[in-house]
């Protein structure tokens, strides 16, 4: 068998453009979306990620702000910044790019965001109100991850799903997810003994862990569905992800790439995020 390609990059176009059709009603009603990404620092990767999300809101009219700022700034001046932020009518989503520097605590950071603005659904109340089932914001990589699914026409019902990697911006969220949809979720993560023992049981296997080849074609059940989250840069400087593609394509029912899967998807269902958050100030 040769697994589809699952093409992110298409499936996050179609997206943009409901996006686009969203922003252009709101702007009629006298609304411009508007998003700010706060970068901290230098990380060549972030400023990458930064500018593919503003040039992403640009395009689909939304307003959008990059405040940059250097290593050294302090977590004082950057609750500041998020403060103003928050009180800031033109401004519906905040996201502050990790990981932050050493110096700042990223836990304080990502509460000081209004729950309302946290477009990225990373704060503890956002958290909390999609693990009890009334999501606000859904985290935008498991949220993508999911349209990815729907798009494909995965059935998640009753289906056997394995999560490798359980971090709260991408393996815990996914997990809640794919269990409201109705699969019987197993987290593992990258310690976990005998992990091609849970991974070949299953009918949809995400991986979440930054270790590039983690999971082999051996590891896979024939013609599952393998969604590949990893983002990983090469001594040649080209990315790859955490599945070994090469032969995890010839077991696979269908595949995501890296690049061009689960990425570009991450960036279209943020500006969805920001879009509704927008939009919820209409409603009131
Ligand atoms: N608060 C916060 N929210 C995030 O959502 C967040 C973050 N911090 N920190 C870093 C990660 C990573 N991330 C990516 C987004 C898009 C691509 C993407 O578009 N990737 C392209 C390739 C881009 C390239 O060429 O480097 C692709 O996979 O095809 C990748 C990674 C969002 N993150």
């Amino acid at each position: 068998m040769t697994a589809r390609i699952i093409d992110g990059v298409a499936l996050a176009e179609k997206i943009k453009e409901e996006v686009s059709v969203r922003t252009a009603k709101l702007i009629q009603q006298g609304i411009k979306p508007g998003l700010a990404v706060i970068l901290v620092g230098a990380d060549p990767a972030s400023q990458v990620y930064v500018r593919n999300k503003a040039a992403a809101c640009q395009k689909a009219g939304l307003h959008s702000i990059v405040e940059q700022y250097g290593e050294g700034l302090s977590e004082a001046d950057l609750l500041a910044r998020i403060d103003a932020l928050n009180n800031d009518p033109a401004i519906h989503g905040i996201l502050v790019q990790m990981p932050l520097p050493k110096h700042i605590n990223a836990h304080r950071v990502i509460e000081a965001i209004a729950a309302r603005k946290d477009v990225d659904g990373f704060h503890v109340s956002n958290a909390g109100l999609l693990m009890t089932g009334a999501p606000l914001f859904i985290p935008c990589t498991p949220y993508g991850v999911m349209k990815m699914l729907e798009s494909e026409q995965v059935v998640i019902r009753g289906a056997v799903a394995v999560v490798v990697g359980a971090s709260n911006t991408v393996g815990k969220p996914m997990a809640l997810l794919l269990q409201a949809a109705g699969a019987t979720v197993t987290i593992c993560n990258s310690k976990t003994r005998d992990l091609g023992w849970h991974t070949r049981h299953a009918d949809i296997v995400v991986i979440a862990t930054g270790r590039p080849s983690m999971i082999t074609g051996d590891m896979i059940k024939s013609g599952a569905v393998v969604i590949d989250v990893g983002i990983n840069r090469g001594a040649d400087g080209k990315l790859c992800g955490d599945a070994d593609f090469q032969s995890v394509q010839q077991v696979a029912g269908a595949l995501s790439p890296v690049p061009g899967g689960v990425g570009p998807m991450t960036i279209a269902m943020l500006l969805v995020n920001t879009i509704e958050a927008a939009e919820r100030t209409l409603a009131k």
